[in-house]
């Protein structure tokens, strides 16, 4: 326990620490790990909730960077199964695998399911990017690779960063924020060669007749704003136009 002449130091090693002396501390660091109950509300604090927002970019990035190309597809949640839009989120998912794309979704019910459906049933990769909701809903039942994020920060990263363009189908709010999160990102340019179809019509002229007459006319956004997007009704034509920046 002393330091004097012919006589070693008392001397702890704690990993990459040394502690000598009146510096040693009873037990080891596993010990510590393993044994201390100690106060929790730390996993409540942002320091931590930092680490599990680094995790959930690991576990996105791991999952997903060797994926290959694919295509975002977004719609409503509240689609119902026998809905003609169904049948087309359908077709739409089958004739992107087909064209060589994996099908990245929401992972839910409703439009993302009848993607992911039309993907898994043409022999594609149907991925399946679910988020923590307070109505647990689940992932739907066409998805092989599925990860469930709880912010949605991060998984509209690994929409955009692991696809090469969108495909939109009729939605409600929380397709409208991802259609318009992509187009932000293409118009500041945050992203380059990424073309973004909205598929429907009938549905979406409502939108764009506002865009064009008060948001356009009113200074807001460009004339060349409206040709940051697409809009059809034909699935083949959707298809060539969301994969014309890179070959299947
Ligand atoms: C509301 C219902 C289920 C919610 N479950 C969802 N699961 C996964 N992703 C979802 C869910 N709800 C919304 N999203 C995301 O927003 C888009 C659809 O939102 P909308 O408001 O229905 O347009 C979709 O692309 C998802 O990324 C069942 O009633």
């Amino acid at each position: 326990m002393t330091d004097k002449a012919g006589w070693e130091p008392k001397e702890q090693r704690l990993g990459p620490v040394v502690r000598r002396r009146d510096q040693v501390r009873p037990g080891t660091t596993d010990q510590r790990l393993l044994d201390t109950a100690g106060p929790s509300d730390f996993v409540h604090q942002d320091p931590w909730r930092v680490m599990r927002i680094q995790s959930e970019f690991v576990d996105g990035f791991g999952t997903l960077a060797e994926l290959g190309p694919a295509i975002s597809v977004f719609g409503s949640a509240r689609t119902p199964v026998d809905a003609p839009e169904y049948d087309k989120g359908v077709r739409l998912g089958k004739a992107l695998a087909e064209a060589g794309f994996a099908v990245i979704t929401g992972g839910g019910p409703g439009a993302m399911e009848a993607a992911n459906k039309g993907a898994l049933e043409a022999g594609g990769t149907s991925v399946g990017l679910g988020i923590e909701l307070p109505f647990e809903q689940g992932m739907n039942p066409y998805v092989d690779i599925g990860i469930n994020f709880r912010y949605f920060f991060v998984r509209k990263t690994m929409f955009v960063k692991y696809a090469s363009g969108f495909v939109v189908l009729p939605g409600g709010l929380g397709t409208l924020d991802e259609l318009f999160e992509a187009l932000t990102l293409v118009q500041t340019q945050k992203v380059t060669r990424f073309p973004i179809v909205l598929f429907g019509t009938a549905y979406w002229q409502g939108l764009l007749d506002w865009v064009r007459d008060s948001v356009v006319a009113g200074g807001k956004a460009s004339e060349r704003d409206m040709e940051l997007f697409h809009v059809t009704d034909d699935i083949d034509e959707a298809v060539t136009l969301v994969t014309k920046e890179v070959g299947g």
